[in-house]
């Protein structure tokens, strides 16, 4: 990850890991307004920075701090609502200026997703088995036979061993757990460069949740794919992001290693969101606003 626009001055190590190679990811000066009747309100503002290949990186912020928002513009799924200016590049292809076809194209084989809540993003009315058999279809051409064996391959990856009969289950008859396991599964069956994960613990049970943290943890790194992660939980981040970037109304304020941003933050705000993980919520002064997490 390479800084390019934030005012933390300890950004530059990715720079040096960087040189040479085109960044997965290179997003440039990007600013977001969503428009509301007559005004617009600013949610993401002039953020730069650049994702190497295999970087792990987890965003974090408080509520409304535009980190989703950073997300959907990513993966092209901002509201009709919303003006993008800057610039957002995969691999060097122009992310802002594809068209339908090239996005439907470039998702899940370039660039996938693991949503918050898995069961708001399966189809109710098909088997999981079928629903991942049509993301590969979608994108490859490979027999009825092909397809079954890649789906019970990546069923089995993360972690359902039966997968022959678990293929045949609908989202309902399954944990939440199972179901982002599954969602895991999806995102990752036709080998991505680049997965965003929007919360992707934040629905399920405690315990469930270090088991697919664990999950994510192993594939990414068998894959060696780069991964953007959205948390609130400080916990989860440490767990599995190699790199950190700290939002704060828009703006990336803080962004480095992960051990020496926690363990040594910089900014005034990221020590608040550390406190308040550690369960010692506290006031801190951000400007010359008061800010309580
Ligand atoms: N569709 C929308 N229309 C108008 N404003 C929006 C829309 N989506 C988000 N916003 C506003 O943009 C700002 C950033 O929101 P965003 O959801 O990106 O923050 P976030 O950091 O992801 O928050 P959370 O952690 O709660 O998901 C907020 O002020 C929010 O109210």
């Amino acid at each position: 990850m390479t800084d390019s626009g934030s005012n933390a001055d300890r950004t530059s190590t990715g720079a040096v890991r960087g040189a040479g190679r085109q960044p997965v990811l290179s997003v440039r000066d990007l600013t977001i307004s969503y428009r509301r009747g007559a005004s617009a309100a600013r949610a993401v503002s002039g953020v730069s920075f650049d994702l190497e290949q295999g970087d792990r990186v987890g965003l974090v912020g408080e509520s409304g701090s535009g980190k989703s928002t950073l997300a959907s513009a990513i993966l092209r799924t901002l509201p009709p609502n919303a003006d993008v200016s800057g610039s957002i590049s995969l691999h060097g292809d122009d992310l802002l200026a594809m068209n339908r076809a090239e996005l439907r194209r470039i998702r899940s084989t370039r660039i996938a997703r693991v949503p918050q809540d898995p069961l708001g993003s399966l189809n109710p009315v098909f088997p999981i088995g079928r629903q991942l058999g049509d993301v590969v279809r979608a994108h490859r051409r490979v027999s009825r036979r092909e397809t079954l064996a890649l789906v019970e391959e990546a069923l089995r990856q993360v972690g359902i061993s039966d997968a022959a009969v678990k293929r045949r289950s609908y989202p309902h008859e399954l944990s939440g757990g199972m179901r982002q396991r599954v969602m895991i599964a999806m995102a990752l069956i036709n080998h991505p460069e680049l997965l965003i994960a929007d919360e992707p613990t934040t629905a399920l049970d405690v315990t469930v949740q270090a088991q697919v943290v664990e999950l994510l943890r192993r594939r990414v790194a068998e894959s060696d794919m780069t991964l953007l992660l959205i948390s609130h939980d400080i916990g989860v981040i440490s767990e599995l992001c190699t790199r950190v970037m700290v939002m704060y109304r828009g703006e990336i304020v803080e962004q480095g290693p992960a051990r020496d941003v926690l363990t040594n933050p910089q900014h005034a705000y990221t020590s608040s969101l550390i406190d308040a993980a550690r369960g010692k919520p506290r006031a801190h002064r951000h400007g010359s606003r008061e800010v309580t997490v």
